[in-house]
């Protein structure tokens, strides 16, 4: 007799989850106060093969070496970042989200938001509800001909630009990954973070929170906006400096903020609360009972697949392969998404076409999920959650083009992936192959040769070829107390262009990174994670 599978569901899913669950042929147990103890949560994790969450329920490495049994984790919305994904990824855990079920009503959340700002509604109710008829008090802006700027123009984004272009709004919108076709699809103006900030009425936040957005609209940044502006926070905390912020209202610089989000939650105290121009909902972007079913079917839905049939969808850490194509492919993803990711990582304006080239062996292989892999990694520093499922559409929706070239082996190696990005400052290739030691290497950057393997902390740095170059380069480094683990070099010719790529011990410094850009001969000097 075959068991069934047992999912434990930690956070409040909508109970269409459970239903769900059942009729698929899956055990459930709905403990919807659950994530909030995480000892309790430590304690039982190991007897369940599945995990249903929405934020409230923090998955640590911590839960996840307790979790012996567990095999995939479904998030019902978006965000993942309660979710340790690269401890989930090394445990072998799929992370699944359900990137669209909610998007639509936070985006409905953000205009309410916007209209609450407008017309001080909260403190108005508030007022009249307390016999006070304060008519004078409340006067509000209208909305019609104002110009909303969007930090952030994705899912949500774009559903807050149509939205308010029906509303007779100018929309203004910042996301270096928005193509100007898309942006005259939406009809909407796409500027730089300057450009927005003097011209935005109301601005409202959309990305995801990463090393580039956090504190996106930071003191100084506050400062270049519009006097009078109001801005609206339903992305995530973090990406609006609150104490710089609180500041700015207090001044009269910023008329207004309407806040769902806040850098820590559960915010029960927060150095916005008590401004009377600010409005604060408790991370309630999700919370309509339409979003709520949707994200809790398609959650439950997805993860039944994967349990009963090994069917993944919407995994944000593993492309959609079967079981038995998964070894083989495992390290050649790896290598596609690691090359994607340097192009990405290297890339700063909008991505025209990535063209991807399978040599040899791998040229065999299913390369669609190696291409999906590979537009993963570039898309990954800019977009929310980015998973291989939906990179390829997402690319497509960007206006992004994507071609796949396969041939045979001509060079030095059996099998050979190249990852080249094509923007309005011209075509970045990058190559690399999967030793037999099943470890992906770099061996070709912009048509140098250099072989080195991808690492958590590195540098890029593409120079002259002039003497001195590494040696100061290393005295820059071990003055700052930053050691170096390996040195790749490569080079066209004897004093032509070279490159350096860099392993070293932990984060670059921001001011040891500046101090090499100013290293005679370097053209370009950029961290590199992986
Ligand atoms: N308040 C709530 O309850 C909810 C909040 N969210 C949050 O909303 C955010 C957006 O979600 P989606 O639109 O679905 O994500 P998405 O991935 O479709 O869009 C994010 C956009 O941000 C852009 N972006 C990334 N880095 C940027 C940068 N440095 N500057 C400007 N733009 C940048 C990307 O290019 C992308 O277009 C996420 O953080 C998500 O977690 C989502 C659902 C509910
Ligand atoms: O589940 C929730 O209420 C939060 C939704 C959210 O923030 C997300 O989907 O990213």
């Amino acid at each position: 007799m075959t068991t069934k599978p047992r999912v434990l569901i930690s956070d409040a899913l909508s109970p269409a989850a459970v239903q769900i669950f059942k009729d698929r042929g899956v055990e459930v147990d709905f403990q919807p106060d659950l994530g909030k103890d995480k000892d309790r949560l430590a304690a039982i994790i190991g007897e369940y093969d599945g995990l249903a969450i929405r934020s409230a329920t923090k998955v640590t490495p911590k839960i996840l070496e307790k979790a012996a049994r567990l095999k995939v984790i479904g998030r019902a919305g978006i965000g993942v970042d309660n979710v340790d994904i690269p401890a989930a990824t090394a445990r072998g855990v799929i992370v699944m989200n359900t990137p669209f079920g909610n998007s639509i009503t936070t985006a409905e959340h953000a205009i309410a938001m916007m209209f609450a700002l407008a017309r001080q509604i909260p403190a108005a109710d508030a007022s009249t509800q307390a016999g006070k008829w304060e008519k004078n008090r409340f006067m509000g802006v209208e909305i019609t001909g104002k110009t909303l700027g969007i930090i952030g123009c994705g899912n949500i984004g774009a559903i807050v630009a149509e939205r308010a272009i029906g509303l007779r709004m100018r929309v203004v919108a910042f996301d270096p990954f928005l193509s100007p076709e898309r942006a005259l699809d939406l009809g909407v103006e796409k500027v730089e973070l300057d450009e927005l900030l003097a011209r935005a009425d109301i601005i409202t936040l959309h990305t995801p929170l990463t090393e580039k957005t956090k504190n996106i609209l930071s003191a100084e940044n506050l400062a270049k906006a519009k006097a009078g502006v109001r801005i609206v926070n339903c992305a995530r905390g973090g990406l609006v400096d609150e104490q710089a912020l609180r500041a700015a209202l207090d001044s009269g610089h910023v008329a207004g903020a309407a806040f769902d989000v806040f850098v820590t939650e559960p915010a029960t105290e927060n150095v916005l609360f008590g401004h009377p121009n600010v409005v604060c909902t408790p991370h309630l972007g999700a919370a309509t009972s339409e979003a709520q079913e949707n994200v809790a079917l398609q959650v439950a839905e997805q993860m039944s697949d994967y349990l009963l049939k090994g069917a993944i969808t919407n995994a944000v850490n593993f492309p959609s392969i079967t079981a038995e194509e998964a070894p083989r492919l495992k390290p050649y993803i790896a290598l596609a998404e690691k090359l994607g990711s340097f192009a990405g990582q290297l890339t700063e304006t909008g991505i025209g076409r990535v063209r991807i080239t399978y040599e040899g062996e791998v040229a065999g292989m299913k390369t669609k999920a190696l291409t999906s892999a590979a537009i993963a990694g570039i898309l990954r520093p800019m977009l929310a959650d980015v998973n291989v499922v939906s990179a390829p559409s997402i690319a497509k929706e960007r206006g992004v083009i994507v071609e796949e070239m396969i041939r045979d082996a001509g060079g030095d190696y059996d099998s050979l992936v190249t990852v080249a990005v094509e923007t309005e400052r011209g075509e970045r290739g990058v190559s690399g192959t999967v030793f037999a030691d099943g470890r992906p290497r770099i061996v070709d950057i912009k048509g140098l040769k250099v072989e080195a393997e991808f690492a958590p902390s590195m540098i890029y740095v593409s120079n002259e070829d002039k003497p001195g170059f590494v040696g100061r380069f290393a005295t820059t480094l071990g003055d700052a107390g930053v050691n170096i683990a390996t040195f790749a070099l490569g080079r066209d010719q004897p004093g032509g262009s070279a490159i350096a790529l860099v392993e070293v011990d932990g984060p670059l410094p921001a001011d040891v990174l500046a101090r090499v850009q100013t290293i005679p001969g370097v053209k370009q000097a950029k961290p590199l994670a992986f």
